[in-house]
Parts: C-alpha cells; structure tokens; sequence
C-alpha cells in the first residue's frame, strides 16, 4: 500500500537517522534539526550549516577521477591496524586494494573482518596503525574520506518513515546534493534495484532484504570511488541478489573499487578480482582464484574447500 508523506510534517530524530547522521558528519544531530518542507523535495535539513560545510566544501586534498585511474594511488591501503577488544579483534593487519578491484574480505565468524571495514568507514578508531582511501589519511582527515567512501552495514540504517525516493533525497541532503540535481539518478538507481514499484511507498512496511536495498541506494547517492560492504548479499532473494551484484558489478565497470565481506564463497569465486582470507584478525591468504590455488598447490579445488582447509590449518597452528 502506498503512504505519501504530507509536506511540512516534522520528522522525529530517531536512532536509524542519528547512526546515519553521525556516519557522514561524525557528529550528534539535535532535536527539530530535519523538517519536510517541500513536496518536490520533501526532505531538508534546516540548522546543521557548519556540519553541510564540512562535507561539501571541495577539500583540496580530494584526489579526481581522473587522477584515481591514471595513478598507481592505492583504492585502500591499511598499515599496520589494530584493534583490541578483551583479545585482539585485528592484529596488525596489512591490506591494499587497488584502484578497479573487486575485492572479497572472507574469514571464519570472529575474524575480524567487520572490525576492519568499521576502522576503514570511521566508525570504530583503532588502536594502531594507518588507513589511507585513495591517498587520504582516513584517520587524520575523516571527513575527506567519507566524501568518497561508501559504507553498507549489514544492519541497513535508513529513515523508514519516508519512502525510498524520500530517502534518497534526504541522503542527498546531507551530502549537500542540490535533490532536483540527485532526483533522476536516485530514481534509476532504485529501479536498477527492483524497487520501482514501491518508490512511494513508506519504508516502514518494507522487508529486510527491500530494506536493504535502499540503504545500498542510500549509500551511493553522493557517487563514492570507494563501496564497502558488510555481506550485503545475506537475505536477500535470487533477484535481489542479482540486482545488487549488477549494480556493483556496474560501478566497478565505470573505475569504483567495491571491498565485500561474504559468507557466500561462490559470489567471491565468480565476482571478486582478489580474494583476502582472514583468521584472527590477520592476513592468512590473499590473490587471485588461481593465485590461491597455486599457492595452495590445489589446483581444481573450489574456494570453499581451500577456504575451509586454509582456516583449519591456521587453527591448527593457533
Ligand atoms: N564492540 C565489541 N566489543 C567487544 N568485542 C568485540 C566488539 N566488536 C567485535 N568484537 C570481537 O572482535 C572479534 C572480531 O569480530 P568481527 O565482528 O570483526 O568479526 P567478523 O569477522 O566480522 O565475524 P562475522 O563473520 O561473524 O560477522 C570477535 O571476537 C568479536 O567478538
């Protein structure tokens, strides 16, 4: 059933737009901050100048497509990170993703890898270590890195008392994206996703895996070089999957770099470039599909057998 939103009806700061708001501005929103104001474009932000300043200001430092293709820049390079929770989470752990790779992130429950990608998005500060985005140092300067850095949580966080062009529009809105300027793509990008029937209608109704998908649209709205993904493939149906798996697939054709966490090791055997294993929150195996089947002299075995021999043999040795 589809529910407009009726223009000029404040929206209540609520724990979805407070995780959202604090991702992009690394900041609290504070009550009576969000009005709908317009129907066209329902969704504006009314105080938070200082916070729009800082995410849409050019920051001189922010590297061109241009120069992201035609450079040896790395997509993510990360020296040294570490994080310590009662044990360490990620242990010195040293990664570089290149620019145009589709990049799986596997490991056993417990690895680490979610702790890894929270310290790449700015949500978790690590002990030690470097996390460079396209040459910017994400730790030192966040904000930059956030302006070209997708984060998809597997807890998809979206406002669900608007609908998803709503939303969209109101993502834009924080980046700073004039919605008349973002309305068309934000539109293409959920029917690229299988949403079109259900653009006007509220969130709030909408299944996981539906859910899902406009936070996958949230994300992309401000055009990242750089897409990290926390399974975003657990729940959703055939056709979703399909849908999501396109859109990535699109994005890498056109020079972004996408890093995914999976449980699901065919999509890392038929879609990544490289995969990374991790166990203990360190590198244990990373290449190719044939580089880890060379390096593991098993030559027609598919990745799930040398993932699971890969992990018992690090157990083993733990
Ligand atoms: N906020 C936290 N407080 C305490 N321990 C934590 C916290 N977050 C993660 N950990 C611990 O850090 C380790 C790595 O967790 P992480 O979520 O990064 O693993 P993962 O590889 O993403 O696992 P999964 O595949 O199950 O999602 C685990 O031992 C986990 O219990």
């Amino acid at each position: 059933m589809s529910a407009r939103i009726e223009p000029k009806r404040p929206i209540p700061v609520n724990k979805p737009l407070i995780r959202l708001y604090h991702h992009i501005y690394g900041d609290m929103p504070q009550h009576g901050l969000i009005r709908i104001s317009r129907s066209i474009c329902p969704v504006r932000f009314t105080a938070p100048k200082r916070f729009l300043s800082k995410v849409t200001q050019p920051t001189s430092e922010l590297p061109d497509r241009h120069h992201i293709m035609t450079s040896q820049l790395s997509a993510l390079a990360l020296r040294g990170l570490t994080k310590r929770f009662d044990r360490p989470a990620v242990d010195a752990l040293d990664l570089t993703i290149r620019v145009g790779e589709f990049y799986a992130l596997l490991g056993p429950n417990g690895a680490g890898k979610t702790t890894t990608l929270r310290m790449v998005a700015g949500l978790l500060r690590p002990d030690a270590g470097s996390v460079s985005i396209l040459g910017i140092d994400a730790l030192a300067d966040p904000v930059a890195a956030k302006q070209i850095m997708a984060w998809v949580s597997d807890e998809p966080m979206i406002y669900d008392k608007l609908t998803p062009l709503e939303y969209l529009e109101f993502v834009a809105g924080l980046w700073g994206i004039d919605p008349r300027a973002s309305e068309k793509s934000a539109r293409n990008l959920l029917i690229s996703l299988g949403l079109e029937p259900h653009l006007n209608e509220r969130c709030e109704g909408f299944s996981k895996g539906m859910r899902q998908k406009v936070a996958l649209a949230g994300a992309l709205v401000h055009d990242p070089r750089l897409i990290i993904l926390d399974e975003p493939l657990t729940g959703l149906d055939a056709l979703s999957a399909r849908h999501v798996k396109g859109l990535l697939q699109e994005r890498v054709r056109t020079g972004c770099t996408v890093i995914m966490t999976t449980h699901i090791l065919e999509v890392a055997e038929r879609m990544a470039d490289r995969i990374g294993v991790i166990a203990s929150g360190r590198l244990i195996a990373e290449g190719t599909l044939n580089e880890l089947r060379e390096q593991n002299g098993r030559n027609d075995t598919t990745l799930e057998d040398m993932f699971i021999a890969l992990v018992d043999t690090e157990a083993a040795a733990a």
